[in-house]
């Protein structure tokens, strides 16, 4: 190896110049200052309303730079894969966690694509360690594994005799026009394709049949570990379908099949429980010192990000202090316009760009390649001696729990010693793997408070992230192109508002525990900028109470007769700083490439999911840490969004309501907005003096109807395109007890 070589970084970041952002940011932030102190000078004008207006704005421009503060530098990161082949002679060993919950809301054949998109990764194959959690403990899930096992064998040394790009057989086959690619041997590509899609149909089909008449398994022993088991009461099961015993590269990875027990007394903590139980069982079949981890729906797009992520994670310099590496969460076949606002896509430009000029981006839960000493607790930086004195008997014990083939992986995985003989055999392990995926495993141990993913909010990732960064870890961000996975997003509105209200509800329970961003800012060893970033991510339901409050005020103003806004050339304080943040947000989309119409959607819904989702969010958070509820983790549906038939095409985008609360909060916004608009325009205010109300709260409630447009037609639709009519009575009583606690 040359030395110059060695010298070179294997990634490099790039600051981004965003000049005119910082121009508009810095403008909106003024005018917002404008405002508030415009709100200072005119005392005399002081009610409540106005009070209550100024405290919203406050809150919004503290947002505002908090924004602000994480947009100011991005920051690309750049790859260079062929140094890395120069530099590191041996690529170390790579583990796969795909966890799955459910097989109906997760049908099977989305997690074997992306299964099989992650057995086919453009890496050494002895050196990845597939691991699947299924905490649905479903005999369907697990044969689907097994039948994607077989058709593996046949599938990875397709895409890699013809170096396909997309992995994910549906994807793959999905696009028509890879059958016609010109290659030499094109005659027996064709051949070949034709066989594959015959297989993959095949495959298909056959879990499809067995999706309708379950009990076809019962008979096979294969599958006798599954009959009397229940979703929430069962022992653990792992299975080791595929082991590449020889320690082949041109082989396949070692697939495992775990269920981990679960008892109903049992909190079992959900994703973050599972992912807590890979790790176990991982550590011990085969100790990579990476791991990847992705939901059941986010399958490989660039089979060579594995090499991507090991360049910044390898890099002798600058690599040492970086806990995880983050690729963007991005989605196929999303809805045109994105109608729901929910591919996230300002967020992940924006923000996760932004703090990847800090210390680095959050922690999304999916696309990410974890370091397993930091999962294990470990600080950077921290020296032979320190980690010599952890590493003592009673002490580990006491951290990971009582296996002891275990404690002695951790050390290794510790010590940075972890195992490289080439013919590691996962199935030696079977039966230490079970007792680590016991539920009591983990009772007085550290899983979930200090280690592993941590748990006590329904959102395991960003605490978990925030714990490493306030440890003085840093992160990276890796978009190679093409990017690196690609997923579903919800494609309706309600699986939409389930999850923002179950993000909603993790994160303020996590801004009011122990893993709030002010703790890590007051104790840990968190950058400022960075600690203040989190603040960002993890007020969303806070910012609901806000924007409850402020939704109300321009109703209870028309209604009254009184006012928030000043009146006459006063009243360009508050539109100035609405009007140019708009402007500066629109900017942002079209910047990015997406049209007019997309940025509206995605206005129109943060309103929407502020005011409702969030909101109740908050209000479930808040009930959660006093401990009057107990919030569940309700998993996203997913599907495939090309293979849904047209009738569900025909619904793409469009508005479909339940009797869930989510809508109930909106409608009753919207009835509030439209009553009050009918109280002033028929004059029939409440007190005919004071300041009377003007434009200004004219605008905001007209604006408000507009946002809710859907609603409104909602109200008038049929079936699921209709809010229920019970809705609409909450809504209009919960309008009526607003109305009237004003006027009388
Ligand atoms: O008890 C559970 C619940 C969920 N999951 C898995 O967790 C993943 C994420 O669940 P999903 O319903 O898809 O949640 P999303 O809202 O789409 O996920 C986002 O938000 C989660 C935190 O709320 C993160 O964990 C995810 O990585 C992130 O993509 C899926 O693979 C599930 O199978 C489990 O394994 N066990
Ligand atoms: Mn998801």
């Amino acid at each position: 190896m040359a030395n110059h070589a060695t010298s070179l970084p294997l990634y490099e970041k790039i600051w981004l110049k965003r000049t005119f952002q910082r121009v508009m940011d810095t403008l909106v932030l003024i005018l917002l200052l404008m405002l508030l102190s415009y709100r200072v000078l005119s005392v005399n004008t002081f009610t409540l309303p106005w009070f209550l207006a100024f405290i919203c704005e406050s809150w919004f421009t503290f947002t505002w730079i908090v924004i602000l503060n994480t947009k100011w530098t991005p920051a690309l990161t750049i790859t260079h894969l062929h140094r890395l082949l120069q530099q590191v002679p041996e690529l170390p060993r790579v583990d796969l966690f795909v966890p799955t919950a459910d097989p109906i809301l997760e049908p099977p054949i989305i997690t074997v694509n992306t299964v099989l998109s992650l057995l086919a990764l453009d890496y050494p194959a002895y050196k990845l360690a597939c691991y699947v959690s299924d905490d649905g403990c479903s005999p369907l899930t697990y044969y689907a594994l097994v039948e994607a096992s077989k058709f593996a064998k046949h599938w990875v040394p397709f895409c890699n005799k013809y170096n396909i790009q997309v992995r994910a057989p549906f994807r793959y086959f999905s696009d028509v026009s890879t059958a016609n690619s010109t290659t030499e041997d094109s005659l027996e590509f064709k051949q070949d394709w034709l066989r594959m899609k015959d297989m993959y149909d095949n495959l298909s089909k056959k879990i499809e049949q067995v999706n309708q008449k379950p009990n076809a398994f019962q008979i096979d022993r294969e599958f006798a570990v599954f009959s009397n088991v229940e979703q929430r009461n069962h022992p653990s099961i792992i299975k080791v379908l595929l082991e590449n015993k020889e320690g082949l590269s041109d082989g396949l990875p070692h697939l495992i099949y775990v269920s981990r027990e679960k008892r109903p007394h049992y909190p079992h903590n959900y994703k973050a429980g599972a992912m807590n139980v890979l790790t176990r069982v991982s550590g011990l079949m085969t100790n990579a010192p990476f791991m990847l981890n992705v939901d059941c729906d986010m399958f490989v797009n660039n089979p060579k990000i594995v090499l991507h992520a090991m360049c910044i994670l390898m890099d002798s310099k600058n690599g040492k202090d970086v806990a995880f590496v983050q690729c963007f969460q991005q989605f196929y076949d999303g809805i045109k316009d994105d109608p729901f606002g929910n591919q996230c896509v300002g967020t992940f430009q924006y923000i996760v760009r932004g703090m990847a000029g800090l210390q680095g981006p959050f922690y999304a839960g999916t696309n990410t390649f974890h370091r397993r000493k930091v999962i294990y607790g470990l600080c950077p930086n921290e020296t032979e001696s320190e980690k010599k004195g952890k590493l003592t008997e009673k002490i580990l014990v006491q951290q990971f729990g009582c296996s002891k083939e275990f404690v002695k992986s951790a050390v290794h995985a510790l010590e940075g010693s972890a195992y490289s003989s080439n013919d590691l055999r996962p199935s030696n392990f079977s039966e230490a793997a079970t007792q680590v995926a016991n539920c009591g495993y983990e009772n007085d141990t550290c899983w979930g408070k200090q280690m592993g993913w941590l748990y006590g909010s329904v959102v395991e990732d960003i605490p978990t992230g925030l714990d490493m960064h306030s440890r003085g870890w840093r992160s990276e961000c890796c978009t190679p192109d093409p990017i690196a996975f690609t997923g579903c997003c919800p494609r309706g509105l309600l699986s939409t508002m389930i999850q923002q209200k179950r993000w909603a509800t993790g994160l303020t329970t996590m801004f009011f525990g122990k893993h709030s961003p002010v703790m890590a800012l007051l104790f840990g060893k968190i950058q400022f900028r960075e600690g203040l970033s989190y603040f960002w991510i993890t007020n969303w339901g806070i910012r609901g109470v806000f924007h409850v409050c402020y939704v109300a005020l321009p109703p209870y103003c028309l209604i009254t007769n009184t006012n928030i806004y000043p009146k006459g050339y006063g009243l360009w304080f508050p539109i100035a700083p609405f009007v140019i943040y708009n402007m500066h947000s629109l900017l942002e989309y079209l910047s990015i490439g997406k049209s007019t119409r997309f940025w509206w959607n995605n206005q129109r819904m943060s309103m929407i999911i502020t005011t409702t989702a969030w909101f109740i969010g908050f209000l479930n958070g808040v009930l959660k840490q006093l401990g009057l509820s107990d919030t569940v983790f309700e998993v996203t549906q997913k599907e495939h969004g090309t293979c849904s038939d047209d009738g569900d095409n025909a619904d793409a985008g469009k508005f479909t309501f339940d009797k869930s609360i989510v809508f109930v909060a909106g409608t009753t916004i919207l009835l509030v907005q439209l009553t009050a608009l009918c109280i002033w325009i028929l004059g029939l205010q409440t007190s005919q003096g004071g300041n009377g109300s003007g434009l200004g709260e004219l605008l905001c409630s007209v604006y408000l109807v507009i946002c809710f447009r859907p609603y409104l037609k909602g109200l008038f639709g049929k079936g699921k395109y209709g809010i229920p009519l019970s809705s609409t009575c909450k809504s209009a009583m919960l309008a009526l007890v607003f109305v009237y606690s004003i006027i009388g």
